[in-house]
């Protein structure tokens, strides 16, 4: 690299400030993502199909003349699976059997129970009836990201499970499509960016509107979620991904150097940290780094985002760096230390957490099992994985007794009243026994 990336100390006295204004975003850059975000938003809204095939061709330079062009059918999606070399179909199926496998541990199930007076208390779970799956496609196609997305939505038992991916000067991959029909997706569409958020979260002539949009995306597609929220549901706010790695000095620098590259070739605001109390190693993975970056065939995007948003901190000790990730709440956290186990108290907060040398992110991309659409921005403080969770709602169930109105219906009467609420008082009385 020419330039130098950043290195931060803990012991340094302005430590707090510039951790802060690594983290942070610049505010110009943020203000012309909401303008112009709520500008599509507003387009799409009024004009439908219209003003999303204007945005395709504006941003994705594709041109046709109807949005029935955009869409991929089901005998598209076959044909694509078909089509793919055999290495990757395995690939995809053997992953997604992996990913339906781990989700399927996270399904909820209804339960009621009687309490003393024969009332009936409980929780009803109810999938969503129809949800908006956002995979994106700006600067790579992710068939990973159809597994992801869909498989939960399908094991939660979501009725129509609608795609939305762009395809870029119209290329269209086959890989993506494939995993869509391995997944079961009901309808893909081939639009992207806040366009493709607008169109599922209000409709089109047809795109039809769905209950929540899920799925990770650029900037612009993590703003227009944001926008939309409340007139639809959302998962989370999944941006540019993010690594951080706790390392103790004892892990080869290139396989650092190489796990800090895996995500910052996702986007050039992609952020990627390495926190290590030995300073020598963070001396190594910095050759590394530089060895290893003229190798890489998305240099341009590494580099800009390791110069921008990547930095390499030294701390004391593992406990220190536990403390400086969980201020950071990255998505991705790699424990690259001989006992992880022994630190997983210590960390608070993280989208999901890598344990061992051996366990690059990498893998948790594609086939671990977990899934890889992640709370990012430090969200993680209050947000997790997309799940089967993120597509089933739950109802409460009251169901009282004779016995159970009379006991509690006193109880709620005296507190209605202490609300100056009279007609819920009376409502209850009139339950109560004389
Ligand atoms: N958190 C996760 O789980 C996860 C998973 C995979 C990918 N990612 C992230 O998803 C992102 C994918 O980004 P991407 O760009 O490759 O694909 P994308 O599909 O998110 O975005 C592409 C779209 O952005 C829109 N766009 C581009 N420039 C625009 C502009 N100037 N104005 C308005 N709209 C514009 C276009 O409509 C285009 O279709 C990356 O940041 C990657 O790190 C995150
Ligand atoms: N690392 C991304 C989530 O931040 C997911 C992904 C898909 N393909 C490769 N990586
Ligand atoms: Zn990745």
């Amino acid at each position: 690299m020419n330039d130098k990336i950043t290195r931060l100390n803990t012991t340094q006295g302005d430590f707090d400030s510039a951790l802060a204004k690594l983290l942070a975003w610049d505010d110009s850059v943020d203000h012309q993502v909401n303008e112009s975000v709520r500008h599509i938003l507003r387009d799409v809204k009024t004009r439908g199909d219209a003003a999303v095939l204007e945005f395709t061709e504006k941003f994705d330079r594709l041109k046709v003349g109807s949005m029935a062009e955009l869409e991929m059918g089901q005998e598209r999606l076959q044909e694509a699976l078909e089509r793919i070399p055999q290495d990757q179909r395995v690939a995809l199926e053997k992953a997604a059997e992996r990913v339906r496998g781990y989700h399927e541990r996270q399904n909820q199930k209804s339960w009621q129970y009687q309490d003393e007076d024969g009332t009936i208390l409980g929780q009803k779970v109810t999938p969503l009836d129809r949800a908006g799956l956002y995979v994106p496609g700006g600067k790579a196609a992710y068939p990973s990201s159809v597994l992801m997305n869909a498989i939960p939505a399908k094991v939660a038992g979501v009725a129509e499970v609608i795609m939305v991916v762009p395809t870029p000067d119209g290329v269209v991959n086959d890989m993506v499509l494939a995993a869509a029909a391995i997944a079961g997706v009901d309808r893909v569409f081939t639009i992207g960016g806040a366009q493709a958020v607008a169109a599922l979260a209000y409709g089109t002539e047809t795109v039809p509107s769905v209950d929540k949009i899920v799925g990770p995306g650029n900037i612009f597609v993590a703003t227009a979620k944001r926008e939309v929220f409340g007139v639809v549901g959302i998962d989370m706010i999944a941006g540019p991904s993010e690594i951080l790695v706790i390392c103790d000095g004892k892990t080869d620098p290139d396989w650092i150097a190489m796990d800090l590259f895996s995500q910052a070739e996702h986007d050039e605001q992609a952020q990627s940290i390495l926190v290590s109390s030995d300073a020598d190693f963070l001396d190594a993975v910095e050759a590394s780094i530089n060895k290893l970056l003229p190798t890489m065939e998305r240099e341009d995007i590494i580099r800009t985002s390791m110069l921008g948003r990547g930095a390499l901190i030294k701390v004391a000790d593992l406990k220190e760096a536990a403390e400086v990730s969980n201020r950071i709440a990255p998505e991705h956290l790699e424990l690259s230390v001989e006992d992880p186990q022994a630190m997983l108290d210590d960390i608070r907060h993280a989208g999901a957490i890598f344990m061992g040398r051996y366990t690059a992110e990498a893998l948790g991309d594609y086939c671990a099992g977990p899934n890889h659409v992640l709370p990012t921005s430090g969200t993680a403080r209050f947000s997790s994985p997309l799940g089967v969770y993120d597509f089933q709602k739950r109802s409460s169930l009251i169901g009282f007794t004779p016995e159970g109105a009379d006991r509690m219906g006193r109880v709620a009467s005296v507190l209605a009243r202490g609300e100056g609420l009279t007609a819920h008082a009376r409502s209850a009385e009139y339950r109560i026994k004389d």
